[in-house]
């Protein structure tokens, strides 16, 4: 039997903070099992996420300096971390911070250097998910659908609303997952513009009225029409949909509510064209998922035959943190961990590199 503590380390494109996850993964009967044994989300400071933030804008020699700075951080938050809980930690598996990602040039780029990271902790690392998928002509993305089809096969959809949507599912026996479009990236940046952090439960967005002018532009976005696979982040954000709020001249709370509309309209588009006649279970996870709005609106949009289930809290926020620990241990086990049905590339992968500290 194959049993790992390993801690899942993952900065999402909220720009939140980091979250950490120790996870117990193991593998019985052939199939594999997790449970989340501690958790710690740290907060990004505002100098730090600027500096995230505007990565895709630096030099190369401010980029790499933001790679090692970042790389080292990272050690330093999961060293504390392990101090903390007393934690037996057999290996970190780390996201890092996506600062480019453009799979049609061959190019996606996750902060967080490997090896500094691995000497800062004095733990082994496994990092950098993404490229090789990318050199295999994929999207590079997303990548949580491999732990959707190995830990959460009970659910016929997974749903992630981070910055960005995303949706897995089976399809003819296949993993097949894209990014959907929005989720709270537009109502972060609304929120922010009103000194708020985030729309909490979505109380504002309520009380907002719908335009429907800017849902007919929101909704004949080019992106929705492109075939899967897909993946979208930042850079159509602030290329497409800034410009689309900056122009808009109504309130806040309208704009917050026009942006659920729409996210939801987009989910429930994407549900129903792979839905199939019979009840089908959905399992929503991410930030958005504990908007109280956003899920109301999301139900309501999906109608009686999609049952949404909001686990956890802790499941909620740390999903994709327990997800990169397993993609670790398959990195490892020298198992595929990127899924060719999903991300479009030219076959499944066995991703991530892996670095030893250097405690010299
Ligand atoms: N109680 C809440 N009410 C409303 N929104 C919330 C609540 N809690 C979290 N959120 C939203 O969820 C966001 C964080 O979501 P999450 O951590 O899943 O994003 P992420 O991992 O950064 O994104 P991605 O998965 O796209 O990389 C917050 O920025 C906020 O917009
Ligand atoms: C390139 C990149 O970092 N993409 C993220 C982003 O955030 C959400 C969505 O866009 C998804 O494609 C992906 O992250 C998740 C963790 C994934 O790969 O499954």
């Amino acid at each position: 039997m194959s049993s790992y503590n390993v801690l899942g380390l993952m900065s999402g494109t909220s720009l939140d903070g980091l979250d950490m996850a120790l996870c117990h993964i193991w593998q019985e009967n052939g199939h594999w099992n997790y449970s989340i044994k501690h958790t710690k989300d740290v907060s990004y400071t505002d100098k730090m996420r600027e500096r995230l933030k505007n990565a895709i804008y630096l030099s190369e020699k401010d980029h790499t300096q933001l790679h090692r700075d970042y790389g080292i951080w990272l050690g330093e938050q999961a060293k504390t971390f392990i101090k903390e809980i007393d934690g037996d930690v057999d290996f970190i598996a780390s996201h890092g911070h996506t600062s480019h990602h453009r799979p049609h040039d061959g190019i996606t780029f996750q902060l967080g250097d490997g090896q500094l990271l691995a000497n800062t902790s004095g733990k082994k690392v496994v990092c950098d998910f993404r490229a090789k998928d990318v050199s295999l002509k994929g999207q590079g993305a997303p990548l949580v659908p491999i732990g959707d089809k190995l830990l959460f096969h009970e659910y016929d959809f997974c749903l992630n609303l981070g910055g960005i949507s995303n949706i897995s599912f089976d399809k003819n026996g296949e993993r097949i997952a894209y990014d959907i479009g929005l989720a709270n990236m537009p109502l972060n940046y609304i929120t922010h513009k009103m000194g708020l952090g985030y729309d909490e439960n979505g109380k504002l967005a309520r009380y907002g009225k719908l335009d429907h002018d800017l849902l007919k532009k929101l909704n004949s976005l080019e992106y929705y029409q492109l075939p899967y696979p897909k993946s979208t982040g930042y850079e159509w954000f602030t290329s497409k949909i800034v410009p689309l709020i900056e122009a808009s001249k109504i309130s806040n709370e309208d704009l917050l509510h026009t942006f659920i509309h729409h996210n939801c309209e987009q989910i429930a588009f994407a549900v129903h064209k792979h839905q199939g006649k019979s009840k089908r279970k959905l399992l929503a996870t991410g930030g958005g998922a504990l908007n109280q709005f956003f899920m109301d609106t999301l139900r309501e949009k999906l109608g009686p035959n999609i049952e949404v289930f909001i686990p956890s809290k802790t499941l909620i926020a740390y999903k994709e943190a327990l997800v990169f620990a397993l993609m670790g241990v398959l990195r490892l086990e020298g198992k595929t961990n990127v899924l060719r049905s999903v991300t479009g590339a030219t076959s499944d992968s066995c991703s991530g590199e892996v670095f030893l500290p250097n405690l010299d």
